[in-house]
């Protein structure tokens, strides 16, 4: 199958009330069938996003949710499978999240029977909230933490030690890394994406309903106004510093970046997880009452960018090429020494690029009346080591005064599957 990302089917019909009878008559094979099959790409909406009725294929030769075009609000979630769970019930919850996933991101409820349709006298099979709700673009992207391929001691729960891709190892400690174990690692996860919070949150509560007694959830964490594009038809959102993230992203309509850069090769292996990725998620507090005490020049310094369009600091629009070599008069870099978009940069960093689709958060305050707001960072690459080496020359960026790490963790995400199989059996079978 082709890249499954950039054709959403626009269709307002297709809201989980209108498929109630469709999914009756001809179940989840017919609407997948459908949904390929009618692979429609949609005019993006004003601001560059996709209509509310987007529908993703969740079958493919990559998982969606990765060059998809990034939607307006994440619901993301660790698992960690249950003590006595076994091989057997990994593989049972794998095959049960793919089926519900699958009728989840085409707008349809996550059972046949759904919130109204079973016995009075039963559980409904869906929690309801998004009954009437179109998929609102969502996609569902899974992925297998170090701790499923074995424990910190050495346990080999579910006879995965020796198929452990040797990249996904827990990331190194970083300098100023403040990190909450209660926010970190995880032997699940599960990327949830759409242009509807209800939507993306339903489809956690659901998925998470269906791992009862199997795996719980051990943190998640809810994002909001993307702060990266993985399209050329999307605008560049901004972070909550008011800068504008995103611009010099790795887009889809890159194909060779995105094939050089994302997707684990034959030659990367192993083979269960080519045409897959890893993913790297980190919550950084952004502390932004000090920031809205800093002056713009220094702001600007400190991203190397200008706030306003969000061009390069030597010169040109928002997607010039950086000038790193440019100097002042008085013979200064003009993107400074410490700039986050110097540090960050592939010149910098042997050349490696990571597809950026992290989201804001804003989670109350804390005690000192600070609201807990930040970046939810996430990169997708074929090796984790790349965010390593961007992140150790990031240990010099001068937005560190402003920013904590507080949560980390890094998943193998395993290649899309095929209709009829499940995610994860490349891994399994
Ligand atoms: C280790 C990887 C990165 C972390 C962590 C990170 C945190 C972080 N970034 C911003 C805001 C911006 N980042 C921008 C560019 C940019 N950032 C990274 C990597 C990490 N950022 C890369 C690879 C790049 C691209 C560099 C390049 O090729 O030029 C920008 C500029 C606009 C853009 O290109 O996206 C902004 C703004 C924040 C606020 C933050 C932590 C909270
Ligand atoms: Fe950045």
């Amino acid at each position: 199958m082709t890249e499954p990302d950039a054709t959403p089917t626009p269709d307002a019909s297709f809201s989980r009330r209108g498929l109630l009878g469709l999914a009756a008559a001809g179940g989840i094979g017919a609407v997948a069938g459908l949904a390929a099959g009618a692979a429609i790409a949609s005019a993006p909406d004003a601001t560059g996003g996709t209509p509310a009725s987007a529908r993703y294929p969740f079958f493919g030769e990559h998982q969606a949710g990765i060059t998809t075009p990034a939607q307006d609000r994440l619901h993301f979630a660790a698992f960690d499978l249950a003590p006595d769970a076994t091989r057997d019930d990994l593989a049972s919850l794998l095959a049960d999240w793919t089926e519900a996933a699958a009728r989840l991101t085409q707008g349809l409820e996550v059972g046949e029977a759904g919130a109204v349709g079973g016995s009075p006298y039963a559980p409904p099979d869906d929690t309801g909230e998004a009954l009437g709700l179109p998929a609102s673009g969502l996609t569902i992207t899974f992925g297998f933490g170090p701790t499923l391929f074995g424990t910190a001691d050495g346990v080999d729960r579910f006879r995965l030690a020796a198929r452990r891709p040797a990249a996904l190892e827990p990331l190194p400690r970083f300098s100023g890394d403040a990190l909450v174990p209660e926010r970190s690692g995880g032997d699940l996860c599960i990327q949830a994406c759409a242009d509807d919070p209800q939507v993306a949150v339903h489809a956690i509560r659901n998925l998470s309903r269906i791992a009862f007694g199997r795996a719980m959830l051990r943190w998640s964490q809810l994002g909001f106004g993307r702060t990266s594009s993985t399209s050329t038809s999307q605008t560049t959102p901004r972070n909550l510093f008011g800068f504008k993230d995103g611009t010099a992203n790795i887009k889809a309509e890159e194909p060779d970046a995105v094939a050089e850069h994302v997707w684990v090769s034959r030659e990367q292996g192993p083979e269960w997880l080519v045409g897959g990725s890893y993913l790297v998620a980190r919550r950084i507090r952004m502390i932004i009452e000090s920031w809205d005490r800093v002056q713009l020049a220094e702001q600007e310094a400190l991203f190397g960018r200008t706030k306003g369009e969000g061009g390069p600091m030597s010169g040109g629009g928002e997607f010039a090429a950086i000038d790193l070599a440019a100097t002042a008069r008085d013979g200064s870099p003009v993107i400074a020494r410490d700039a986050h978009v110097r540090l960050a940069h592939p010149e910098t960093n042997g050349g490696i690029r990571l597809l950026r689709r992290g989201y804001n958060f804003v989670d109350g305050n804390d005690a000192l009346g600070r609201l807990d707001a930040g970046l939810f960072f996430l990169s997708f690459q074929n090796d984790p080591e790349h965010f390593v080496t961007v992140q150790r020359s990031l240990a010099s960026d001068g937005l560190n005064e402003y920013l904590k790490h507080v949560g980390s963790a890094v998943f193998a995400i395993p290649p899309g599957a095929h209709e009829g199989d499940s995610i994860g059996d490349t891994l399994l079978n």
